[in-house]
């Protein structure tokens, strides 16, 4: 298929210190082979070469005082891929390693997700290389403030909506709300996981990691299992690990471990949620101050991983849910998951598994949903909130969760029909990669040659 070998090999030329967004789109492209075998007109309307580009991208300068007074200055970033299906929809991640081939893979990520969610959103994505550690609450208003007095010219609730990813939660969020509606004058639904009290969705904060469990149960409920009584290691101690924990115990399983970028924490009796909690979305500390509650935990320091990859995933589990970031799961990683008897990986995080270690999975044939399936709880639960403001009302949690519970569903049913339509079952990548593609290029095919 010389068609998307010279899409690739183009953007490896392009773009070859972009590595993660190659790396996205050589598991999407590769993943449409046997669909443009049986429809050739993707190819006639030349899609791909379209699809790989996005619609615009921005990058501007942050300049903000922090509290000794100096100067500070920063990238700013936010990439509008594709409107296809909706206003561009997509997270702001505010962290170091932020460059424009990040937020490229995220925003690209982010087009087939979106279109999974059956909802009307298109895909998008921003940041900044700031970073919020140790920062002090002024601090991180005056980013957020700076970063918003240049973002504000380029987005609205019917252009562009950006949300929460890593660094940026609910105090973010605020602060880039408030600095909107000072700019604009217009209080709007132009950012979601808003206070629950001024446009926020009941759910919004739980929905990622909350949708990453209940796409393990679909999936596990396709081979007649149970996430009851598994014993769920869980990577990450944000937002979405948080949650995913959260709903874990709800189901009746038991999630040993979380970490962060400083070490991992395995608490073989169970993570404490309360604490983890008060440690992460209150203290805003390292994992390490776990040790001080429960002695009787294990800590693996960051500096003593393993060479090929990261302590968590060298405990024994029956599930893993990677809810930190990209490419955290190695190929190493997922061999030895594998020889501990999990049998079921539902990705909270974005891109978390390297090419290699996906195709272990694949190969294996166990319970494996991809990010842009297993996480889009979130930016779904997002799109509720949009609806939510539009309409001026708020849902009771219940409406919310319920909706979530059948998007999730939908989006699992999706991945596992298509599968089978292109006589892979088990391939949910490529379910997820073909169901998403589709729908996107349908639509651009109807609205013309743009
Ligand atoms: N928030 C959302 O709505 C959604 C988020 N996602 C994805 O989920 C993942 C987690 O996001 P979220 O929970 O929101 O972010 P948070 O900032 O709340 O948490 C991120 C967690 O991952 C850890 N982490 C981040 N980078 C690294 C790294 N390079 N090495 C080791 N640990 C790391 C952080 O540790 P530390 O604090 O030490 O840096 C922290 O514990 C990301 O991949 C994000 O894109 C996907 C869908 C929706
Ligand atoms: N960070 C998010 C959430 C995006 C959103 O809620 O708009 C993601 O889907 O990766």
């Amino acid at each position: 298929m010389p068609y998307v070998h010279d899409t690739l090999t183009r953007l490896a030329k392009s773009s070859p210190a972009q590595t993660e967004f190659y790396q996205a789109t050589e598991e999407v492209l590769e993943c449409l082979r046997p669909l443009f075998e049986r429809a050739p007109h993707y190819h006639q309307h030349s899609i791909i070469e379209r699809i790989v580009e996005p619609e615009r991208q921005v990058m501007f300068r942050v300049s903000w005082v922090d509290d000794a007074g100096r100067v500070q200055v920063n990238k700013g970033y936010r990439v509008q891929f594709n409107s296809a299906l909706g206003p561009y929809k997509g997270g702001l991640r505010f962290h170091p390693s932020v460059t424009s081939g990040t937020i490229k893979f995220l925003g690209f990520e982010q087009i087939f997700k979106n279109a999974l969610t059956g909802l009307p959103i298109g895909g998008g994505k921003g940041g900044a290389d700031f970073d919020p550690k140790g920062k002090s609450d002024n601090e991180i208003m005056r980013f957020c403030q700076a970063f918003m007095s240049e973002l504000y010219r380029h987005i609205g609730p019917h252009t562009d909506v950006p949300a929460g990813d890593i660094g940026v939660g609910g105090r973010e969020i605020g602060y880039l709300f408030g600095q909107y509606k000072r700019l604009t004058g217009r209080y709007e639904g132009v950012l979601t996981g808003k206070g629950l009290n001024w446009g926020g969705s009941l759910g919004r904060k739980e929905a990622t990691g909350y949708g990453a469990v209940y796409f393990a149960e679909n999936m596990l409920a396709a081979k007649g299992e149970a996430l009851r009584g598994k014993t769920c290691l869980v990577s990450g101690a944000g937002n979405v690990a948080i949650y995913t924990i959260e709903k874990l115990y709800e189901l009746g399983a038991k999630p040993v471990t979380c970490s962060d970028s400083k070490g991992t924490i395995h608490d073989p009796s169970g993570i404490d949620l309360g604490l983890l909690k008060q440690l992460k979305e209150v203290q805003r500390v390292s994992l390490e101050s776990y040790l001080h509650e429960h002695p009787e935990a294990h800590y693996i320091s960051a500096r003593d991983y393993p060479q090929d990859g990261h302590a968590v995933w060298r405990i024994e589990g029956e599930a893993a849910f990677p809810c930190a970031t990209q490419n955290e799961l190695t190929e190493a990683d997922a061999k030895t998951l594998l020889a501990n008897g999990v049998t079921c990986v539902s990705e909270g995080a974005n891109m978390p598994s390297t090419k290699e270690a996906v195709d272990v999975f694949l190969e294996a044939k166990i319970a494996y949903g991809p990010g842009k399936a297993a996480n889009a709880g979130g930016v779904a639960t997002s799109q509720l909130e949009m609806a939510q403001n539009s309409s001026m009302e708020q849902w009771p949690l219940e409406k919310v969760d319920q909706k979530l519970k059948q998007i999730m569903a939908d989006i699992h049913r999706q991945c596992a029909d298509t599968a089978s339509e292109f006589g892979e079952p088990d391939n949910l990548v490529l379910g997820a990669n073909i169901a998403g593609f589709r729908k996107v290029a349908d639509a651009m095919i109807e609205q013309g040659v743009i």
